[in-house]
């Protein structure tokens, strides 16, 4: 019945059962994005058994977020833990989608309660500058920096979730909660491969490799379980997971103990190794461009002075820091696809039939990278472009656009923004090296290939504020 219909176009090369599934590799953005030049912003894949539709201009991505934003909502079924596709990222546009991004936009990630959490954000980045500076030399000391940017944005989320508790009582559960984040992240995290591949090779994958990460699951419901049994009852700590329960408390039907643990579950998931891996990403494009690095310090030490450290108040003040983030943001995506949607109904992109149960694959890589938007060398970091202009939301969408964007956007920013000012205010950064280059490795989300190694040496407000 397809062949009724006006699809995007499509490479020609087609094997039966896989389809196009050939054609993906590693660095899938750059595959798509090589793909769209010979076929267009707006083309189609066969993987395997589903029917993939990518865009990868401004004007494409626009069409599917405003006019189309509803009917593309959807998601195509991912696998989040084992918790059904009910979590916020991988349930269907609807009623229990809407209710669970209301909880997270106003009891968890809005801007009133990320003012209250930001001394939070302030001791852990803290604790960083600390551990820096307590092992670095006159001479200036190299550090493997990912490993450090993980564990702030984990200990981060995790003290906004449940507390001092979690981390003041037992070190182990920390340690033991994160091994399990990244086993998910090594098992290829929450794609769902049988979706693509028909019987019986559907049946034959999900038998080998669904049994393990349903045990990883069990694994990690049995973690989160134990984790809010532990906080019900105890009073007000005004953590995320009391806020919880007591909506919870409230409405028992509806705010179940799953649905409590899967939201704590794509919270992590969500906002740990993103938020990483764009501050690794930052550090690189400062250590590469020194004149940079030399002038956000400057902007820096004349706002905030050599008495205090940047604090997120500073924030909305350091444009030139916020410009840094954006082209950050703008090279290096951590999400260079987005996350998958799907189509709820029948439609239309740019004049072509995108029929119900697509899935849309949006390459927020190549639109960062638009000549026609981004027209002065759009491959290089000049974070100078973004003075005085104004960026429309379809032409930078590091978290998406529309009903399904990012909400942690906000604190994600913050998080990123504070590491970054306070590395740049308190230590003298030095490339080692070619460990600051920029290749990108594989995986869910954008990293570097080669984890980020640098020399720091501490300036005098370092032995003055830490
Ligand atoms: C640099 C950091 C981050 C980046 C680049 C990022 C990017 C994204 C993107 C691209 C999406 C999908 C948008 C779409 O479907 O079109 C998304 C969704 C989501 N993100 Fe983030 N994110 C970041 C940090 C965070 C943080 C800190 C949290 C939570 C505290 C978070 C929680 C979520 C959730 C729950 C969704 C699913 C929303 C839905 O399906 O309705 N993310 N993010």
């Amino acid at each position: 019945t397809l062949n009724k219909h006006n699809l995007p176009p499509s490479p020609a090369l087609k094997f039966p059962i896989i389809g196009h599934l050939y054609i993906l590799k590693e660095h899938i953005h750059r595959t798509l994005e090589n793909l769209s030049e010979k076929h267009g912003p707006i083309f189609s894949l066969q993987l395997g058994k589903r029917l993939v539709v990518v865009v990868s201009s401004p004007s494409s991505v626009k069409e599917c977020f405003t006019k189309n934003d509803v009917v593309l909502a959807d998601r195509p079924p991912l696998m989040i833990g084992g918790y059904n596709c009910t979590t916020i990222i991988d349930s269907c546009y609807g009623d229990h989608w809407r209710n669970l991004r209301r909880i997270c936009a106003l009891e968890i990630l809005s801007v009133t309660s990320l003012k209250k959490s930001q001394t939070i954000r302030q001791f852990e980045v803290k604790l960083l500058l600390h551990k820096l500076f307590q092992n670095c030399n006159d001479f200036g000391t190299i550090f493997e920096l990912k490993s450090k940017f993980t564990e702030l944005s984990f200990n981060v989320i995790m003290r906004m979730v449940s507390g001092d508790g979690f981390f003041d009582q037992d070190k182990g559960k920390a340690v033991y909660f994160r091994e399990l984040i990244d086993e998910f992240f090594s098992n290829g995290g929450a794609s769902n491969v049988d979706d693509f591949l028909p019987v019986p090779f559907g049946w034959i994958y999900k038998f080998i490799k669904k049994n393990a990460l349903t045990q990883l699951g069990k694994k990690l419901d049995e973690f989160l379980q134990d984790l809010i049994d532990e906080y019900r009852g105890v009073e007000n700590q005004n953590t995320m997971i009391d806020n919880l329960l007591s909506l919870q408390e409230s409405q028992p039907d509806y705010y179940t103990d799953d649905i409590i643990k899967g939201i704590i579950l794509v919270i992590v998931i969500g906002g740990t190794d993103t938020t990483a891996v764009t501050i690794e990403w930052a550090m690189t494009h400062l250590l590469n461009h020194p004149q940079v690095l030399n002038k956000v310090r400057t902007e820096i030490d004349s706002h905030v002075g050599f008495d205090r450290l940047v604090n997120e108040t500073d924030l909305p003040n350091l444009k030139y820091l916020q410009s840094i983030i954006s082209e950050t943001f703008r090279l290096s995506p951590a999400a260079p696809m987005l996350i998958p949607h799907q189509s709820a109904d029948d439609t239309k992109i740019g004049g072509f039939d995108v029929p119900r149960g697509t899935i849309l694959l949006v390459n927020a890589w190549a639109v960062h990278r638009d000549p026609l938007v981004w027209a002065d060398d759009p491959g290089s970091f000049r974070p100078e472009r973004f003075e005085g202009i104004d960026v429309k939301p379809w032409e930078l969408l590091p978290f998406g656009m529309g009903r399904r964007t990012c909400p942690g956007a906000g604190l994600a920013q913050r998080v990123i923004a504070l590491t970054v000012g306070t590395l740049v205010q308190c230590f003298e950064w030095e490339i080692v090296s070619k460990d600051s280059d920029i290749a990108e490795g594989s995986g869910l989300t954008l990293a570097k290939a080669e984890p980020l190694n640098a020399k720091c040496k501490a300036r005098d407000i370092a032995y003055a504020l830490l």
